[in-house]
């Protein structure tokens, strides 16, 4: 049989015609195919190979072993990656796993029916926060994602659209500007009761460890603003319980039986039955209560995105028990609290650490301070205008680049083609948005990064000269795709403009209301970064930082 290639050969005069017909026809019949079997993708995948695989002592153990325990293990083996271009295999038991680079996230978090975080989504929220398997597996079959139209493929009914009404709860409250306001009020209405309980006065006080300070400080002002203040007058052990909880949720995702973490599981089960009881309570004194979508706080359920999610739940009876509803509950607490609160820790310690850097930064908060209202003496900022600082700006977003480690993780659902590559059905495709932030060359060619290598905190990273040369500002340009602490696409986090002005209110107000001065220096001069919960929340001192406080005058 001739084939194009020697009908070119045998016949050189009769090249054009026999040539120009064999094109036309093999790009119609290229055409049908691709139309009626997909076929051009088909011989594209054959044709792609699988990404490299990352190298290891024992094939499928190692990176297994490496990657289920998480911790200081996950974070070394990531870590040698800063500067990945192309994707790399890690070959596990069961699943593989397929590390991306930034210039990759954006076709996997755009294609949602090939990229899907549903049964990803199910498995952490059953083993994590406790929810009983039968309501988990709503999350885990719902896989028409998150978007008002379904995913292609899926055939969910539309009643049965939990993760796209899950996040319309969250992301209509939590990104509306009167949400947004609401949770800040309440927040710093909270903090600033916080601090009169501390009794700071004019003497010096010494506390053990800056880290638990704020922690605490901020983390009840946080739970009192999501669930009003109920929950924690019920149950005054629900902080505690829940940083405990916090600290192990790596090992209850990878189901580490109880016997091995007893306290975590406690904690856990303080907070679950917290939260059952809190809930319990809100229903039973507001039944009958009448709701307008301008309640938007209240003393009982909080954030209105409480109450509606407990409505969101009626609709589905494997939500009907109290465990499924406190397990979701106490997702919503601690997405709100497990970046938020360690992001704010890194900077204001960051600040306390350096009085060079807190100084330029007091100008900065300044600027947004409040004119004195009822004579408490605290101080009070127009947070629109604190968010709009560039130091302050520059030095927040560098604690984002240097100390957060979430993960953005995906299944493979389809066969994909990724460049040069193909990344096969049945894999986990994860970017990890740390590993992007130390990358040499992104970040030492930053203006007048000479000098200042990527694993430095630098709070001058996100500044550049001013178009007319005065002065510096703050900006992400050039940035666009490689840093997305927040996420990126249909599932960024909606919590991100809350977590901003939160974060700067509460450095503001710190450093503004009270002078703190570092015990033991040399802890202080290097806090240490705990990988513990690498993956999930950001690092934590390694070291306590002892301090002494007082009012400023
Ligand atoms: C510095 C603070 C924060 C950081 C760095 C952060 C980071 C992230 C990241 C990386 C994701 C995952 C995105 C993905 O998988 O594509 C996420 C999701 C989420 N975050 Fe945040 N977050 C912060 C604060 C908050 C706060 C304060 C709230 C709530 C009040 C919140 C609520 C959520 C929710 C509900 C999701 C799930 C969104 C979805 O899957 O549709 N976050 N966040």
């Amino acid at each position: 049989m001739a084939t194009p290639m020697n009908v070119v050969h045998d016949f050189p005069g009769a090249v054009s015609m026999s040539f120009l017909r064999y094109a036309v026809l093999s790009a119609v019949v290229a055409l049908l195919l691709r139309r009626v079997f997909g076929w051009n993708s088909v011989t594209l995948k054959n044709q792609k190979r699988k990404p490299a695989t990352a190298p290891s002592l024992i094939p499928f153990i190692s990176h297994t072993i490496a990657i289920a325990s998480g911790g200081e293990k996950l974070f070394s083996t990531f870590k040698q990656y800063c500067g990945l271009t192309s994707p790399i295999r890690f070959r596990m038991l069961g699943q593989d796993l397929i590390l991306l680079s930034a210039s990759d996230i954006r076709k996997t978090v755009h294609n949602p029916h090939v990229f899907t975080d549903n049964k990803l989504r199910a498995r952490f929220i059953s083993n994590v926060f406790g929810i009983p398997q039968a309501a988990a597996d709503v999350v885990g079959v719902d896989n028409s994602g998150s978007a008002i139209r379904p995913t292609p493929g899926s055939n969910v009914a539309p009643d049965r659209r939990i993760v796209r009404m899950q996040q319309e709860t969250a992301f209509d409250f939590l990104q509306s500007k009167d949400g947004i306001s609401t949770f800040l009020d309440k927040f710093v209405g909270f903090l600033e009761q916080e601090i009169a309980t501390k009794k700071i006065g004019e003497e010096w006080k010494e506390f053990d460890d800056f880290f638990d300070f704020v922690r605490k400080t901020s983390s009840t002002a946080v739970m009192n603003a999501v669930c009003g203040p109920r929950l924690m007058q019920r149950c005054p052990k629900f902080v505690d319980a829940f940083w405990t909880f916090d600290e192990n949720v790596h090992l209850l995702h990878i189901q580490l039986p109880k016997f091995f973490i007893p306290k975590a599981y406690e904690a856990r089960q303080v907070c679950l039955d917290a939260l059952k009881e809190w809930k319990r309570n809100a229903i039973e004194t507001t039944k009958g209560n009448t709701y307008t979508k301008e309640d938007r706080w209240d003393e009982t359920w909080g954030l209105q995105v409480m109450r509606t999610r407990n409505g969101l739940y009626d609709r589905f009876k494997e939500y009907h028990s109290d465990a499924a509803r406190a397990g979701s509950d106490l997702g919503i607490v601690w997405a709100s609290n497990d970046n938020l609160i360690p992001a704010a820790f890194w900077l204001v310690q960051a600040l306390v650490k350096s009085p060079e850097l807190r100084d330029r930064c007091l100008v900065e908060i300044n600027e947004a301070r409040l004119p004195a209202v009822d004579g408490d003496g605290l101080p009070r900022f127009d947070t629109e205008i604190l968010i709009k600082q560039p130091l302050l700006q520059s030095a927040y977003h560098e604690v984002l680049r240097t100390q957060v480690t979430s993960f953005i993780a995906r299944d493979v659902e389809q066969d994909f083609v990724l460049g040069d590559h193909l990344l096969p059905k049945g894999s986990y495709a994860l970017t990890v948005p740390w590993v992007e932030n130390h990358n040499k060359e992104r970040w030492e060619s930053r203006p007048g990064a000479t000098g200042h290598p990527v694993e430095e905190f630098w709070p001058e990273r996100f500044l550049v000269p001013k178009k007319d040369g005065e002065g510096a500002e703050f900006s992400l340009k050039g940035l666009e795709g490689s840093f997305f602490p927040f996420g990126m696409g249909h599932h960024i986090c909606p919590g991100r403009h809350f977590a901003t002005r939160a974060i700067l209110n509460l450095v503001a107000t710190l450093v503004t209301a009270f002078e703190f001065e570092p015990v033991e220096k040399e802890s202080w001069k290097d806090p240490g970064q705990n990988p513990q919960t690498f993956g999930y929340t950001p690092f934590r001192p390694t070291k306590k930082l002892p301090f002494r406080v007082r009012k400023a005058v």
